[in-house]
């Protein structure tokens, strides 16, 4: 299937969840995250979701990981769209998220990261596929970020949905995840 073609599939799913399935959904994709061990996890990108489009919100997996790593630095993208770049933003006592034009609410102030400093990378996505392919919202924000990271950097994608089975358009700057989290199950790339 074509990017384009998944990405309007998956928008509609997606707004065909009631509430309490996204509740459901979401208390079993922790559950299942929590089968995942990690070690030496410092510094993480997470994201706000964007409520509008049901996407996933990560809040507990990132306490969870904070349970582990009290001193977990956790940062929020900071988005440039004349560029289509994005910035990772230490959240700290006082940092404040303003919803953008696109309704996700945004760290509006704060010390930026380096891309080298992040261990682990949530990234929110519409769709993925068996080889961890994924298709957001087309404009490659995470794929030119993530190309700043470190080699090691763990990039972890959450769905409410099983994998497509073949991304068909896939190109040269599309990084694979190395996990994708589901409610039912775990899926470990490469
Ligand atoms: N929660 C969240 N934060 C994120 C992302 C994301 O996917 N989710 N991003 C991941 O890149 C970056 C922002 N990127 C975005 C790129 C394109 C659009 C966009 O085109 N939105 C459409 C609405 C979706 C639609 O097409 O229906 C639009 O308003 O036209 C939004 C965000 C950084 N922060
Ligand atoms: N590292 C990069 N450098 C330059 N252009 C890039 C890079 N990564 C992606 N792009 C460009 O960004 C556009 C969107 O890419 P793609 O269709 O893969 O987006 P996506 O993965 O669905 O979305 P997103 O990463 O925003 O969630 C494409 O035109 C692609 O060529």
């Amino acid at each position: 299937m074509l990017k384009t073609a998944i990405r309007k599939e998956y928008k509609g799913l997606r707004a065909q969840l009631s509430h309490s399935d996204i509740l459901k959904k979401t208390d079993l994709l922790l559950i299942q995250f929590q089968k995942l061990g990690f070690e030496n996890i410092h510094t993480i990108l997470s994201y706000q979701p964007i409520s509008q489009q049901n996407e996933i919100d990560v809040e507990n997996l990132v306490r969870y990981l904070q349970m582990q790593f009290p001193e977990l630095n956790v940062c929020y993208p900071k988005s440039n769209f004349s560029d289509n770049s994005m910035e990772a933003i230490l959240e700290e006592e006082e940092s404040e998220f303003q919803l953008n034009d696109y309704f996700i609410p945004e760290i509006t102030t704060g010390k930026i990261i380096a891309p080298e400093e992040i261990d682990l990378i949530f990234v929110p996505l519409l769709a993925f596929d068996t080889e961890g392919f994924r298709v957001g919202y087309g404009k490659g924000f995470y794929d030119r970020f993530i190309q700043k990271c470190r080699e090691d950097v763990l990039k972890i994608g959450v769905s409410f949905f099983a994998p497509v089975d073949q991304i068909d358009d896939r190109n040269s700057n599309d990084i694979p995840l190395d996990f994708c989290i589901t409610p039912e199950d775990i899926y470990a790339f490469q």
